[in-house]
């Protein structure tokens, strides 16, 4: 780069000074005068434009000394620009050979190490430039600040976020040290130099998806050595990590650039607070500990084995898979990793690449499995209903059962997701957890040993899984671990404790009484968790309310249960009429002759179309009682909401559709106490019970 005095890129003070000046002397002493006429007809073009100021009056020599200042002010400017370049230059080589520097982005985790340390720190609040936000901590973890409780900032920005982000009149205020500026301060004795950037980026992609603005931080201290540098960033990492101790951080699959972002942070859940058998929970938390421990990693690594665990927790929506998924994370000190496969931005090589890129020690959470396309036997995109034709009582619920999902299948493939389960790069160390609502649906090969190691069922409640409800609801015990939590529970007088136990005997004898009134394998534990809620101050009025609320609850199972009795029986009807008229009409089965032209899926979907729509007036009659039967249930149904018994819009989602004789069994084994296998014919939703 070269600077000249003058130039500076002005056209017009070029052509001055190259044409001009160089002939001009400017005056002097025993000089000639300026003779400004001939220099000014040296000038192509000059003669026109002084003869335009002469018409209108104006003195040409005002030319020359505009021209002067001109040059003077570029004179200036460019020695100001060239002072600049040369205080850069010579910073850019101070930093290079005497400065030591730390370069950060937002995607890795080092960067909220000193997003914690900066939140904490009093530059946060001295600084002159900063950002104000009243957001909570559940947006990304880089926006974290101090809290100001309109006094000081001192001590109020506790590991427990809870107790300092809001007050009785909603979120505090944050304040952040703003980008794009550099911020000062000393940690140890030694200057350090820290300096935010927001990098722009399109907020959406050809994924469809979108994101916040990248940020990267730079950190610079004094000398050549980098140790200070370094011994800061421990400490930044030690206040976090102390920070994270009573939190469980969630990551999620980041939809615009489909990579893992801590998205949330939670209070870590207890797993006493997930209630089920002592038996499945005991069995679970066995193997997990055992897989974890140091001295099977070793074995694994002896043996040559994949060092890897999978579960599956299947049952009805509402029994505790996610919740305890969550309570084990926090247990183990396991970061949590969720991916839900009906995601419709994600497809093979993505979930492959974010199975690669789990840190060893992780749980990773595979949500409804079953919604995913992972169904070998049907293929991409296929619509289930269109399995009718099969002879076989056991598929045809399959196929039933699976028609009732009305989720959009994943653009996940069977064999892409067992790739990025044990494919070769793969993560070892993690603990892999899928979760379905219909474990009937899922193809063998994802549960085969070795993929899933274990299965629990989560199903509906039985005595011992209600009586622990009401004791975590009413013992007053708090489930989430926090370190106030911890240091009141210390806290605690003689009295208090003598108090405590009384108070926990009396709930235990409640949630005897609860338990033996509501009938086991009916309710999920959700269910339960909301009647009990709205009268978690007193456990004697929620077993005063409990027998009205049951009555509403049962009478409305059993009509749900009898319509989908009815839906079942005029199905299995049309269906038997279907195959008598196949076989009369001597139609072939699928696959073996039918009209050649026509490609497989079409023929499929023609069948099933015919068999759907009805093809007899038999069928007519049928669908004209179906109409009755409907018109009928919603004069229940508005009956119903007239009396005020119940709520609207929580019909059956799913219906279980199970022959006679699987319910009977079901029922039997219901009698005899046991409740996780207890599957009947009802939906699984049911109305909530109305607000009072
Ligand atoms: N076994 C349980 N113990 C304690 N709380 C439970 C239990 N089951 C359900 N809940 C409560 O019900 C709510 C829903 O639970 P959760 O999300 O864990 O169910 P889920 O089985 O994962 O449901 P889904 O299949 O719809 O994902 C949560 O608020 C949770 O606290």
């Amino acid at each position: 780069m070269v600077f000249m005095p003058g130039l500076g890129g002005d056209p017009a003070a070029m052509a001055l000074n190259a044409g001009l000046y160089s002939q001009i002397p400017l005056g002097g002493a025993g000089g000639q005068p300026v003779q400004n006429d001939e220099a000014l007809a040296s000038i192509p073009g000059a003669e026109m434009v002084k003869r335009l100021l002469d018409q209108y009056g104006i003195d040409s020599s005002m030319l020359i000394t505009v021209g002067m200042l001109l040059t003077i002010f570029n004179s200036f400017t460019g020695l100001y620009t060239f002072f600049l370049s040369m205080v850069y230059q010579a910073m850019n080589f101070f930093a290079a050979y005497f400065l030591s520097k730390a370069h950060i982005r937002s995607n890795d985790e080092s960067f909220d190490y000193v997003m914690e340390y900066l939140s904490r720190n009093e530059i946060s609040t001295d600084s002159r430039l900063f950002h104000v936000s009243t957001q909570q901590d559940t947006i990304p973890r880089k926006h974290k600040a101090m809290f100001y409780d309109g006094a000081t900032f001192k001590g109020i920005n506790r590991p427990d976020s809870e107790y300092v982000q809001a007050d009785e009149y909603g979120p505090k205020l944050k304040f952040i040290p703003a980008s794009a500026k550099k911020h000062y301060f000393f940690f140890e004795r030694t200057l350090f130099i820290i300096e935010r950037t927001i990098e722009h980026t399109p907020t959406h992609n050809n994924n469809g998806g979108a994101r916040a603005d990248d940020e990267t931080v730079d950190i610079w201290t004094v000398g050549r050595n980098p140790v200070a540098l370094r011994r800061f960033l421990s400490h930044c990492r030690v206040l976090f990590m102390k920070q994270q101790q009573y939190k469980t951080v969630l990551h999620t699959c980041d939809t615009y650039d489909m990579r893992w972002s801590a998205s949330q942070t939670r209070p870590i859940r207890s797993l006493d607070s997930v209630v089920m058998t002592f038996k499945d929970k005991n069995r679970l938390l066995t193997d997990i500990a055992e897989y974890l421990s140091p001295k099977t990693k070793a074995w694994y690594q002896e043996q040559g084995l994949p060092y890897r665990r999978g579960y599956l927790f299947y049952g009805l929506p509402g029994t505790g898979k996610t919740s305890l998924t969550t309570a084990i994370a926090g247990a183990f000190n396991l970061k949590l990793f969720i991916l839900s496969l009906g995601s419709q931005n994600l497809h093979d090589n993505y979930v492959q690449e974010l199975f690669m890129s789990l840190p060893p020690r992780a749980i990773v959470l595979l949500e409804d499995v079953d919604s995913a396309n992972v169904d070998r036997d049907y293929g991409y995109g296929m619509n289930h209903d269109e399995d009718i034709d099969s002879e076989d009582d056991e598929e045809v619920d399959k196929a039933l059962n699976r028609g009732q999902n009305t989720r959009r299948p994943s653009n996940v493939s069977l064999s892409g997701l067992l790739n990025a389960i044990d494919g070769v790069g793969s993560a070892e160390g993690r603990v892999l957890i899928m979760t379905t609502n219909r474990r009937e649906s899922l193809d063998g090969a994802l549960i085969r040993p070795g993929r899933v190691d274990m299965e629990i069922e989560f199903g509906r409640a039985n005595h011992e899984v209600l009586e622990q409800i009401f004791i975590q609801l009413y013992s007053g015990k708090k489930q989430n671990v926090s370190s106030l939590a911890l240091e009141a529970e210390k806290k605690k007088t003689e009295k208090e404790i003598a108090e405590e136990a009384t108070h926990k005997q009396e709930i235990e004898e409640l949630a005897k009484e609860f338990a033996a009134m509501v009938p086991e394998g009916t309710f999920t534990p959700a269910e339960v968790q909301n009647f009990l809620l709205p009268r978690k101050r007193d456990p004697r009025l929620a077993i005063k309310e409990l027998r009205e609320w049951l009555d509403i609850q049962l009478d409305t199972l059993k009509k749900s249960e009898e319509k989908e009795k009815r839906k079942r029986t005029k199905f299995l009807q049309r269906r038997q009429k279907w195959l008598k008229q196949r076989k009369q009409l001597k139609m072939p089965a699928f696959g073996d002759s039918d009209d050649e032209s026509e490609d497989y899926g079409n023929r499929k979907k023609r069948r099933s179309k015919d068999f759907l729509e009805g093809i007899t007036e038999e069928d007519e009659e049928n669908k004209k009682e179906e109409g009755e039967d409907a018109e009928k249930e919603n004069g229940d149904d508005k009956t119903e909401a007239k009396e005020g018994t119940i709520s609207e819009g929580k019909e059956a989602a799913v219906p279980e559709i199970k022959t006679e004789a699987a319910d009977d069994s079901k029922s039997k084994k219901s009698e005899e106490g046991d409740w996780s296998d207890v599957e009947t014919s009802r939906p699984a939703s049911r109305p909530t019970e109305p607000s009072s």
